[in-house]
């Protein structure tokens, strides 16, 4: 177990930015963590960090208590926070050579290290540019080297993808899938939930400081959860009184699209043979909230 995280609390002053936080993140998977703005992901992913101290419940990173054995945590993790700074006038290869000093990388090393990452990053290109010129997009890339120069067992990424065009996205999504499968253990909080569930082997749902539930997000998940599907129909109006007359939930939606709620691919297979049967013109039937996104609205719900 790399990641073990048992009843964690954290104030700041009056505010209760963490209650009751518990999970496990396994090495060779990529685990994530979700839940609303302000539910206290941050802060426990600075106290796996190191870099706050937990008021109450037990933390094992690696093993390790970020507590007592800072150095060795430090050592073990890599660390990407939502948004941070880079020295603007550094470039991007020495931003790396500098942290990889800080490692005490050896310099040879350091160098072949900063040039594979910067391969994996897909900032070879920019190199030689000054930090201050990235884009966001590109800051965030840089940031994620930067968090893999000391070759760690943990990655705790918070936010990786905000910032990030759809092609970086899917480059993020290849770069965390091949570092749990070098045996990483990679925990990631995030809001994209579609991607996440393409991404992730597990969410961790929390709400106000609470961990609420722990998913895993294999095909049965993915198949049983799917909750809401969107039809597009040569007949819309005969698709409407079809529904109306077999008692399925739907509502008209953008594009002449119809979105009807039914649970679970087995039965949205159902609705689809039914509708076709019955010679309604369907050419278009296709998931329209993921399995993810519908765990996380119910989870929480209330809560926000
Ligand atoms: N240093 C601090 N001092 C006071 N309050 C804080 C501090 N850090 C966080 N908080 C509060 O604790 C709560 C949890 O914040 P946190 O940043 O951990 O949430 P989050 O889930 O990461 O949010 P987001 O998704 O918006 O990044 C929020 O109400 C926040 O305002």
């Amino acid at each position: 177990m790399s990641i073990e995280v048992q009843g964690v609390r954290r104030a700041f002053g009056d505010v209760l930015a963490v209650e009751s936080i518990s999970l496990r993140a396994e090495p060779g998977e990529v685990t994530a963590l979700i839940g609303p703005n302000g539910s206290g992901k941050t802060t426990l992913l600075l106290m796996l960090a190191t870099l706050l101290v937990p008021d109450q419940g037990q933390i094992r990173v690696d093993g390790l208590d970020p507590v007592t054995q800072p150095t060795q945590v430090r050592a073990r993790i890599g660390w990407m926070p939502d948004g941070f700074g880079t020295w603007d006038a550094l470039t991007v290869r020495e931003v790396l050579l500098t942290i990889a000093a800080a490692y005490r990388i050896a310099p040879d090393r350091a160098r072949t290290r900063t040039d594979e990452l910067l391969h994996t990053v897909h900032l070879e290109d920019l190199a030689d540019r000054r930090a201050r010129v990235l884009s966001r997009g590109q800051k965030q890339r840089l940031g994620l080297a930067r968090a893999l120069i000391n070759d760690p067992t943990v990655l705790l990424l918070d936010e990786p993808a905000s910032g990030l065009d759809p092609r970086s996205r899917i480059e993020l999504r290849d770069v965390l899938r091949g570092l749990a499968a070098q045996g990483k253990t990679v925990l990631v909080s995030s809001h994209i939930l579609t991607e996440l569930q393409e991404v992730a082997d597990r969410a961790v749902i929390v709400a106000r400081g609470r961990s609420l539930e722990t998913q895993s997000l294999d095909g049965d998940f993915v198949a049983m959860g799917t909750a809401s599907w969107r039809i597009d129909s040569l007949d819309p109006d005969r698709l409407t009184g079809w529904l109306v007359d077999h008692h399925v939930p739907a509502r008209k939606v953008g594009g002449g699209q119809t979105e009807v709620e039914v649970a679970g691919e087995e039965n949205a297979a159902r609705l689809l043979a039914d509708l076709v049967r019955d010679g309604i013109r369907v050419i278009g039937f296709t998931p329209s909230q993921g399995a993810l996104e519908s765990a996380y609205l119910a989870a929480t719900e209330d809560r926000q």
